[in-house]
């Protein structure tokens, strides 16, 4: 049975990539609309595609599938679709993702993308009470001067983004390739996070900590290899986004009965549950925590403490987070 408890208390999501929410629906729907061919006939067929070795093999579609997305209205059904799962999973506030170099490589500029995700945004903040912020996140498999060229770009919409990123291809592309662009993002204010330990190494969590200064790991799940940064993110109270599914579908474990989330949680690290690329993982959170439960079993307390740090790790004001805080001890 599902635990009601994960259903109804409030939580926050910090690691979702807005383009892998783009359902097969909407992707064969957008196709149509802008005549781009893709290797499917059905939704059916989309699904079946989406069985993966590794983050590359993943990559390569969820690349493919982002050229559906062409005009403003394309990106704020996109983004509006996502609010509406998160008032399905009682979300209260998203950090979201996205990743404008792929848009921009195809001549795509940042004003359609921004506009169509600013209209979302506003709607969901009016009509469902859900807050939410814009995490630009660079791909690691460009290099730094193409990160440093979007940069530039986004200053006219940098009001709308609250933090930069690095996701895309992690081995072989260590988080120190980027520490300019970095620095760069954090003088124009901007909080910084990056994808790491997930596929790569302990060392790169190191890197982005280091050299990158971010505050908070995305993934991070391979900080176990090296305990000293194990003691070190415990004390420093470092978050990691943490997204079960997505790990399970590119093989960083061999099982849930593996995930490694909750012997850290019970160690005292900041993580949390996030659900990173649902419509190609197989769910949203909830279904995220669900799996978790059936697998590992959470007790309350640990469901509370996970919703918890969801709010602690956001970079709401410290005002919004007790008030969330305070609403979910009451459960
Ligand atoms: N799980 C993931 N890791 C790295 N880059 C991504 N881009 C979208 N999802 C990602
Ligand atoms: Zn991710």
């Amino acid at each position: 049975m599902k635990n009601s408890l994960i259903q109804n208390i409030p939580k926050a999501e910090l690691h979702l990539h807005i383009e892998g929410s783009l359902e097969p629906a909407l992707m064969m729907q957008l196709a149509k609309k802008h005549n781009v061919p893709l290797p499917y006939n059905s939704i059916e067929q989309i699904q079946a595609a989406y069985n993966f070795d590794n983050l590359q093999s993943f990559l390569d579609l969820y690349y493919l599938g982002a050229a559906v997305l062409q005009d403003e209205d394309d990106f704020y059904q996109l983004m509006i679709a996502y609010f509406k799962k998160c008032q399905e999973d009682n979300i209260k506030h998203c950090e979201i993702m996205f990743d404008p170099q792929t848009h921009t490589h195809r001549n795509i500029p940042f004003k359609v993308f921004m506009n169509g995700f600013k209209k979302a945004m506003n709607e969901a903040q009016e009509t469902m009470g859900i807050s939410s912020q814009l995490i630009m996140c660079f791909l690691r498999h460009l290099d730094e001067d193409d990160a440093i060229k979007t940069l530039e770009q986004a200053k006219p919409f940098l009001n709308m983004i609250s933090t930069v990123g690095l996701d895309s291809s992690e081995a072989g592309n260590p988080p120190e390739k980027f520490q300019t662009v970095f620095k760069q993002a954090k003088t124009l204010g901007l909080n910084c996070v990056a994808h790491a330990g997930e596929e790569g190494p302990a060392e790169y969590i190191w890197s982005a900590l280091n050299d990158l200064n971010v505050q908070r790991i995305d993934h991070g799940v391979r900080c176990v290899e090296d305990e000293i940064l194990v003691e070190h993110l415990i004390n420093t109270q470092m978050p990691l986004t943490v997204c079960p599914l997505s790990n399970i579908k590119l093989c960083v474990f061999d099982n849930m009965q593996q995930h490694n989330i909750i012997s850290l949680l019970n160690k005292g690290m900041c993580v949390t549950v996030n659900a990173d690329d649902p419509s190609y993982f197989g769910g949203y959170l909830n279904d995220n925590f669900y799996a978790l439960d059936e697998a590992l079993c959470l007790s309350d307390e640990q469901i509370k403490q996970l919703a918890i740090n969801s709010f602690n790790a956001s970079f709401l004001s410290d005002a919004d987070k007790s008030k969330w805080i305070r609403k979910i001890q009451q459960f």
